[in-house]
């Protein structure tokens, strides 16, 4: 591909005839007659290896501004746009339609919803995020919620060839800021609530919800439509960026006009909730528990609707959903008492799993986790606190500690969990331990939550990553083995 076909002619300053064989904003991954694109990064420069994208054959570079490099370059106003763009045009098939949902939490669980209800209506679909790509051939794991461009454009790519119409995706707040979904045709965008998380590169909470806005100010087009979860305490705002964008506003929940959640009745695992949509009411029986997989699948209803599907039907299929691996998944009893696999790894999250849990708990209500190291410090004293003021025994272990060490990060929390609440507050920092121990301490009627880690599979300590599985040493503790 010619190089004014990847940059637009405009841009490429007399050298659009460069015949270009790939794109990459990673030198390691040059090969001959690659366009490498020199991005500004939060741990170096791209232009800091130009020489090494050089010398692996890159016939031109893509930078924000000039420099010595001995190769053709470019200078864009935007290069990690341009790489976006460029990556689009490389790759240039995807799926009909694609739906993207931001928000800081249930963005994975309202993917995997929504590839759920299409595949329920017979389309070919797929879901793409935290928990890996999940189409008909399974479940691929990946590194990134939203993955850099040029891996997602090469994604949506093959997925088009494999015969996939429909890509449910999630939109993380770093993807939408560092351009990765720029270039990708979006049909519909979802909202689904806002919370503290990522203060460790956000500057603020501000700066954090400015670039989830952007999915719905920037990347979505004039009369698209945006879910929202109307009864997120932002969703007032979220509505008046749509609407200074002339987005076709959808919005659902109990404060909702497009879906109005009339009313709800739990019962054990399950939730019966009366809808509204349309001037029609309809029954469904959500084979979930707790309120906020309600709002989760109210958001993943409205995309599928969004996105053409007949109401009726997409009801419908509300009443056969599956929790996403790892969130608030029920890995099995001992003596009576139910044992959760959760992903609650920020201060919202462990709050609503906690409310849930406390419904589901006749007995005590005992939560297992910790926190991330080399991740927003302040959501530790957080998490302590709100654990000890839902749970009766706390159990604070560890949570991919990488390059902190453990017993600090164990500090923070146990400290604010003593101040806190009435509650037991256990430290034990081996995590195998901690779940070893709280399923020995369960009497009928009680309940555990293991948060934060939901589906991973490793336990990152220092620059290792242990094989480790919350569920896998939940099920062996309940058989009484050791995994
Ligand atoms: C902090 C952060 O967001 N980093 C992401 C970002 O890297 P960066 O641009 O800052 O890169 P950098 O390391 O400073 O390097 C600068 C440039 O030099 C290049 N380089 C570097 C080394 C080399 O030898 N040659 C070379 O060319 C790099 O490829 C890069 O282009 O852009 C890269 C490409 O898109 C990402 O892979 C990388 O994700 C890192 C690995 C990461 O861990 N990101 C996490 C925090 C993240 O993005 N998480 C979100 C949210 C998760 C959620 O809430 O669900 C996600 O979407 O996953
Ligand atoms: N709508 C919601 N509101 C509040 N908390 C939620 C909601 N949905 C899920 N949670 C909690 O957040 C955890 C993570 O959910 P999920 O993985 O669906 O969110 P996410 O936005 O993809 O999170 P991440 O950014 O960590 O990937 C769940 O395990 C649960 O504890
Ligand atoms: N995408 C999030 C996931 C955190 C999961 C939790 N287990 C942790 O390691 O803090 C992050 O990397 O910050
Ligand atoms: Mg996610």
């Amino acid at each position: 591909m010619k190089l004014s076909q990847l940059l637009g002619e405009a841009a490429t300053a007399g050298l659009g005839d460069l015949d270009i064989a790939g794109v990459t904003a990673d030198s390691r991954e040059v090969r001959t007659g690659y366009a490498f694109f020199a991005v500004p990064g939060h741990a170096g420069d791209g232009l800091g290896y130009a020489a090494d994208a050089r010398a692996r054959g890159a016939s031109v570079v893509v930078a924000p501004r000039a420099a010595e490099v001995s190769l053709p370059l470019v200078v864009v106003p935007d290069v990690r746009a341009s790489l976006a763009h460029a990556a689009a045009r490389f790759y240039p098939r995807q799926p009909r339609i694609v739906a993207a949902v931001t928000g800081t939490s249930g963005k994975s669980s309202v993917v995997d919803f929504l590839r759920q209800i299409w595949i329920a209506l017979g389309r070919e679909a797929a879901s793409l995020g935290t928990i890996g790509l999940i189409d008909k051939s399974g479940a691929h794991y990946g590194a990134l919620t939203t993955p850099g461009p040029v891996a997602l454009h090469q994604t949506l790519d093959e997925l088009c060839a494999g015969g996939v119409t429909h890509l449910a995706m999630e939109a993380s707040s770093l993807g939408i800021d560092q351009r990765r979904l720029d270039g990708v045709r979006l049909c519909v965008g979802a909202f689904t609530n806002f919370s503290r998380d990522h203060l460790d590169h956000h500057r603020d909470l501000e700066e954090y919800f400015a670039a989830k806005m952007r999915l719905f100010d920037t990347l979505l087009q004039t009369g698209q439509t945006a879910v929202i979860d109307a009864d997120s305490a932002v969703a007032e705002r979220v509505a008046a960026v749509c609407a200074a964008r002339g987005l076709a506003l959808f919005d659902v929940g109990a404060k909702g006009r497009a879906i109005e959640l009339l009313s709800v009745a739990p019962s054990a695992l399950a939730t019966r909730l009366t809808l509204r949509h349309a001037g029609e009411t309809y029954d469904v029986d959500l084979p979930l528990a707790g309120g906020f997989q309600i709002s989760n699948a109210l958001v993943s209803a409205g995309m599928a609707i969004a996105s053409g599907e007949a109401p009726g039907r997409v009801f419908a299929a509300l009443a056969s959903l599956r929790g996403a691996p790892g969130r608030l998944e029920l890995i099995g009893q001992r003596d009576g008492a139910p044992v959760f696999v959760d992903y609650a790894h920020k201060p919202d999250a462990l709050d609503k799993v906690l409310a849930t849990a406390r419904e589901l708990a006749k007995g005590r209500l005992v939560v297992v986790f910790g926190a991330g190291g080399d991740r927003d410090k302040g959501k530790r004293p957080l998490m302590g606190e709100i654990a000890a003021r839902a749970a009766d025994i706390v159990v604070v272990t560890d949570d991919n500690p990488r390059s902190e060490e453990p017993a600090m990060i164990r500090a923070a929390i146990v400290a604010a969990a003593r101040a806190a609440g009435s509650a037991q507050i256990h430290e034990i920092g081996d995590r195998r331990a901690a779940i070893e121990t709280a399923i020995s301490w369960l009497r009928d009627g009680d309940a555990l939550i293991v948060a934060g880690k939901g589906h991973e599979s490793g336990q990152i300590i220092g620059d290792q990553v242990l094989p480790f599985s919350d569920r896998a040493v939940v099920e062996a503790a309940l058989r009484g083995k050791a995994e």
